[in-house]
């Protein structure tokens, strides 16, 4: 399937097999999407943390000046990922555009193409929330007043904090590699702003404490254990093992969204099946950022004027066709929509149903 859609990493711990399995996940993701791409990943290991903007971007320039000739509006289309954000994009794009000659290089990042309108950075977090409704609403239930666990205080988890908070929700936690935060009185705008300003500033999120005093910090622990009904893994793979599992079912939490790709080792999936625990896939639940990429391209193409309420109504649809797929899948495999299991079966189904038949089509090429 094609062309290839995926994300970027620049993480110290990023190696080949990472590589492998982030674009093993993309693939799947990507074929389960309204737009039936292919996946795509890489990255490198280093470690834009602490280095001047003049020096990520020679780091981005080298990068692509080896890359560029597998990048391109047909072949793979580059997205952001852990370390990757707007800044390296734009660096990314420059290099790009100087030596393939060519501006329609379909690289995702909103400063690039049309400045405002687009939800692209927003798109991954906003979509797991809509996701998340959308679970919520075949239960008769609503975001409106639910208390959200969550790890990570990246793109990600900052989008999905923004969203839950306009749904009513109460967001209560946030991580980074050394600890998590917990705030009792919930996240609201302003703190977002904070949080944003500190994690700009490469602080810890411990520095948060010394504003808000209801708040608290703790050193080398994971948020699983703290009371919610729902939790959003939005960290890194792996994330949540199978102590942290039974945290999270004693915590009394419902529903795992997973925004991280794989977040769960096999050991925790046995925890929170026993447990019943709903969990919305990556593969689905993830599924935003593809879609803004697809409509920043059409958009691209066709000139038109999309306002962010457009653009977010397009993207609450595909959520909703990604969900209505991974379930419809599932039912016609014998899995009761109402099983725990249900949405993680029938996506992957549905993705694998669509490989098959391209790779029959094409003559297993
Ligand atoms: N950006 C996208 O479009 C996209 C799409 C789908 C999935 N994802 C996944 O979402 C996750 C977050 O991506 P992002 O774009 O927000 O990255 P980011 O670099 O913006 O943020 C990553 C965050 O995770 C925290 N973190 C890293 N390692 C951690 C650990 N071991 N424990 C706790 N926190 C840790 C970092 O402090 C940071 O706040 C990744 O797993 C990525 O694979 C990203």
């Amino acid at each position: 399937m094609g062309p290839c859609r995926g994300g970027i990493r620049f993480h110290p711990s990023m190696n080949l097999s990472i590589a492998k399995f982030l674009g093993f996940e993309q693939a799947l993701k990507n074929a389960l999407s309204p737009y039936k791409l292919g996946g795509a990943a890489g990255g490198s290991d280093f470690d834009p943390k602490g280095k001047s903007d003049n020096e990520v971007m020679r780091f981005c320039q080298s990068f692509m000046s080896e890359m560029y000739r597998y990048f391109g509006p047909d072949r793979d289309l580059p997205s952001e990922e852990i370390g990757v954000g707007t800044r390296e994009m734009g660096y990314l794009f420059g290099q790009y555009r100087r030596l393939a000659g060519n501006f329609q290089g379909s690289f995702t990042g909103p400063r690039i193409f049309w400045s405002g309108a687009s939800l692209r950075a927003e798109a991954t977090g906003y979509g797991l929330v809509f996701f998340a409704q959308l679970m919520l609403a075949d239960m008769n239930k609503e975001l409106k007043g639910l208390r959200c666990v969550m790890s990570g205080s990246g793109k990600i988890a900052l989008h999905v904090l923004e969203k839950l908070i306009a749904y009513g929700a109460l967001p209560v936690t946030v991580s980074d590699s050394k600890g998590y935060l917990v705030d009792e009185d919930g996240f609201d705008y302003m703190k977002i702003q904070f949080l944003r300003d500190i994690k700009a500033q490469q602080r810890s999120l411990r520095d948060y404490s010394k504003t808000y005093a209801r708040s608290k910090y703790y050193d080398e622990a994971k948020p699983w254990n703290e009371r919610c009904d729902l939790a959003f893994a939005c960290a890194s793979q792996n994330e949540i093992n199978e102590s942290d599992a039974t945290n999270m079912v004693n915590s009394g939490c419902r529903i795992l969204v997973e925004g991280s790709n794989m977040p769960c080792t096999p050991e925790a999936i046995q925890v929170l099946r026993k447990a019943n625990i709903l969990v919305a896939p990556a593969m689905a639940a993830g599924a935003g950022g593809i879609v803004a990429g697809e409509l920043e391209l059409n958009h691209e193409c066709s000139l038109m004027h999309w306002s962010p309420e457009d653009f977010e109504s397009k993207l609450q649809e595909a959520m909703k066709q990604t969900y209505q797929r991974s379930l419809k899948a599932a039912t016609d495999f014998g899995y009761q929509k109402e099983s725990p299991e249900a949405l993680v079966h029938g996506s992957v189904i549905s993705s694998f149903l669509t490989i098959a038949q391209a790779m029959t089509d094409q003559g297993c090429v």
